[in-house]
């Protein structure tokens, strides 16, 4: 999120649940098997447990995963709702293990509520995974990679530390990334047994274990060591625009078709084409335009 916030959008511009839903309908009849909400924050969403009801009835029709991305602070009362509709997976994103380095970087309070929200999923038994994504910036919190992977020692909990990736807004700085070999060999130098495991056909992430301990860890290496060959994501923008690539500023309008009163072939089409315009990976990270791309928090994730 840039410093000084982003333009909220009118809500006539924001895909409804039905629109959503047709969509969802559409990529699922089309191969999809996982789908995830991410926002903004979906948990502000009104309506978000209908959403996620409204996809678990896509499950005749092949979907296997339904996943959301959120930063927890408003959740962990909601959870069992979320998990009764039909969530499968849930990703927290928390960066810090301290709650007053937590309100320097978020801007607000609420570390309690993500803690809450982390224990709620851990302890239930429907959620099929939960994983946390931190971020690490140079300086920030890179100190922590510890005693975050030590969260992992009695806990089911993925845990993935991401490179810091150049977005609108958020002050990116080549300086401020830590290439996850870094990490990996302060890990390392700790737990001399770490242990890579295998992960899933087209996982962002690569992911590592602590022999005896019951979670993992991971990197997203998205700057030093990207995976755009086995990149098989497609994100729908909370405005309905399709966007192929994280990086990629051309989006098409899904909402704007759909309004016109599109058919589900012509919007397959337009799919398609965005599809077909897929660039086999992203430009070189010192030449990333970040002036034209959307602030990540307007992608989502
Ligand atoms: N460069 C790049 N980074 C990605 C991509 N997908 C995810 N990431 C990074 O990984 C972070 C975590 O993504 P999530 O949306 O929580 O989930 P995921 O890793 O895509 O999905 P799962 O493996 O199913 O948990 C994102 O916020 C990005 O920083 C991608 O396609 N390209
Ligand atoms: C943009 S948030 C949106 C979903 C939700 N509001 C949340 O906080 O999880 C999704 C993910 O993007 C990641 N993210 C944000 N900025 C990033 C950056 N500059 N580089 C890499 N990942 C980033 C965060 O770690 C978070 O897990
Ligand atoms: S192609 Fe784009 S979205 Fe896919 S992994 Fe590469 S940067 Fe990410």
């Amino acid at each position: 999120m840039p410093e000084e916030g982003v333009e909220l959008a009118p809500s006539y511009h924001l895909l409804t649940n039905e629109e959503i839903l047709r969509l969802a309908e559409l990529f699922v009849k089309a191969g999809v098997k996982k789908i995830r909400l991410t926002g903004g924050e979906p948990t502000v969403r009104k309506g978000v447990l209908d959403i996620v009801a409204g996809l678990n009835a896509l499950r005749n029709h092949g979907l296997e995963s339904i996943a959301m991305t959120s930063n927890g602070i408003a959740l962990h009362r909601r959870l069992p709702q979320f998990v009764d509709n039909g969530l499968t997976h849930l990703n927290l994103s928390l960066d810090t293990l301290d709650p007053f380095k937590f309100e320097f970087m978020t801007k607000r309070r609420g570390h309690d509520a993500v803690l809450k929200t982390l224990d709620a999923a851990l302890s239930s038994e429907k959620l099929e995974v939960v994983k946390m994504n931190v971020v690490v910036v140079q300086g920030l919190n890179d100190n922590e990679v510890l005693d975050f992977v030590e969260l992992t020692k009695d806990a089911p909990l993925s845990v993935r530390f991401i490179e810091f990736m150049p977005f609108t807004g958020n002050k990116w700085d080549k300086k401020k990334m830590v290439p996850s070999s870094v990490l990996l060999e302060r890990i390392t130098e700790k737990h001399s047994n770490t242990t890579r495991i295998s992960d899933e056909a087209n996982d962002t992430a690569r992911s590592w274990k602590v022999p005896g301990y019951r979670g993992s860890f991971g990197f997203i290496s998205s700057m030093s060591d990207h995976f755009c060959s086995s990149c098989n994501r497609l994100r729908i923008t909370a405005d309905g625009q399709i966007k192929v690539c994280l990086f990629d500023d051309k989006e098409v309008s899904l909402r704007d078709r759909l309004r016109d009163g599109a058919s589900d072939a012509s919007l397959m089409q337009v799919i398609g084409q965005a599809v077909f315009g897929k660039q086999e990976k992203h430009v070189q990270m010192e030449d990333i335009n970040v002036t034209t791309n959307r602030p990540m928090i307007l992608i989502g994730g």
